[in-house]
């Protein structure tokens, strides 16, 4: 096929478009570099827009004969999405629906979108199924959880066909070290763990350790980039018209926060210090999936089920790109 990836210069867009092209579908990258990088992109591959430039997109779809897109490119730092959420209601929900416009403009029918737990909220039971109710409490959950909505809308009236993958925690780089992880800023765990193994700052920060979990630190399910890779692949793969699919992706095994930083330590031999403060505001104790659903639907499973060698993929990323991907 041939493939739009907004947010192709992203995070998990870049390791996605990789694949897919490794896969032997045609890869065009669209993205506005706000976050992304050219580094991240193969030559030739990338296309400068933003969402919302409906013309731009529609002018896209048509020139490369799209056949699907792979829809990344979204604001996603939720606790920016409280203090201002007029960018991220733009941004994601507006943003998504002129994508989706011209979408239909061009005849394009067929998406995967990148969801979220944070559709969620505060989880009813962990390990979390895709039948719980869906209650955000940030508005950038919210928003995703719009775009869920207005996708199934689609398929009913226009016989789209589309996957809504709800992940869990994205982690990790690609095992040959040339894409990583690099947010400006950083918020997520082991990438701030990995900048102080690196000398980079001078301790982590654990969010909270009286919780009720095992070892009082908040546990998470976290997702290897390259695995959230393949099973977009495989949604992409099993979309026809009419075709609803939502799902979690995650392992279903929970890591806590000093599992996370003893195994950064273990891996890169350098002691990281840890100060313990008071836990962030909104984050639930333990965010887990039920992964079943993607395995008996997609057929799909994920090669890194345990948080060692998530972890040696980032290092192998962050040591030899102490500066990200220096644009
Ligand atoms: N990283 C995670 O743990 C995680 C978890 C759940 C869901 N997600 C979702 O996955 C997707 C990718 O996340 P990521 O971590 O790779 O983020 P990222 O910021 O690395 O990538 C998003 C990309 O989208 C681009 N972009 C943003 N707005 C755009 C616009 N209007 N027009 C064109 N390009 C635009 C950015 O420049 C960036 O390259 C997001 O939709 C995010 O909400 C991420
Ligand atoms: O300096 C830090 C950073 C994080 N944490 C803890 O580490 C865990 C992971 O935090 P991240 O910020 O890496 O990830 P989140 O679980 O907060 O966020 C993820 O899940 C969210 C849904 O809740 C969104 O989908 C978001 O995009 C995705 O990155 C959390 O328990 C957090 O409290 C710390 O203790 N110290």
């Amino acid at each position: 096929m041939n493939v739009l990836v907004s947010g192709g210069a992203g995070y998990v867009g870049s390791h996605a478009a990789r694949m897919l092209s490794r896969a032997g579908h045609e890869v065009w990258a669209y993205d506005n570099l706000v976050f992304g990088h050219r580094g991240a992109v193969a030559p030739g591959r990338l296309i400068e827009g933003d969402l919302l430039d409906k013309a731009k997109v529609v002018a896209t779809l048509r020139e490369h004969q799209i056949d699907a897109v792979m829809h990344f490119a979204a604001f996603a730092y939720v606790g920016e999405s409280v203090t201002d959420p007029a960018k991220y209601y733009h941004n994601n929900i507006v943003g998504t629906l002129s994508l989706m416009d011209a979408m239909r403009e061009a005849g394009v029918w067929r998406i995967v979108f990148s969801s979220t737990c944070a559709t969620y909220g505060e989880p009813e039971s962990v390990p979390i199924r895709e039948t719980q109710a869906q209650n955000p409490i940030n508005p950038y959950g919210y928003t995703k959880l719009v775009i869920e909505r207005a996708l199934s809308d689609f398929a009913k009236a226009y016989g789209w066909g589309y996957a809504a993958l709800r992940y869990f925690n994205a982690a990790g780089a690609s095992t040959d070290g040339d894409l990583g992880e690099d947010h400006d800023p950083e918020t997520h765990l082991i990438p701030l763990v990995l900048q102080v193994a690196l000398g980079q700052r001078e301790h982590i920060t654990i969010f909270g350790d009286k919780l009720p979990t095992p070892d009082g630190t908040c546990i998470r399910d976290y997702i290897h980039v390259d695995d959230l890779a393949s099973a977009h692949i495989s949604a992409l793969e099993k979309l026809g018209r009419g075709t609803e699919f939502r799902c979690n992706l995650g392992t279903g095994q929970g890591t806590s926060v000093k599992e996370v930083i003893d195994a950064c330590r273990a891996i890169t031999g350098r002691p990281i210090p840890a100060v313990v403060a008071p836990p962030r505001a909104g984050d639930p104790p333990a965010l887990i999936a039920d992964a079943g659903l993607a395995r008996r639907e997609l057929g799909w499973v994920p090669r890194y089920t345990s948080i060692t060698p998530i972890v040696e993929t980032a290092w192998k990323w962050h040591e030899s790109h102490p500066d990200g991907y220096a644009d």
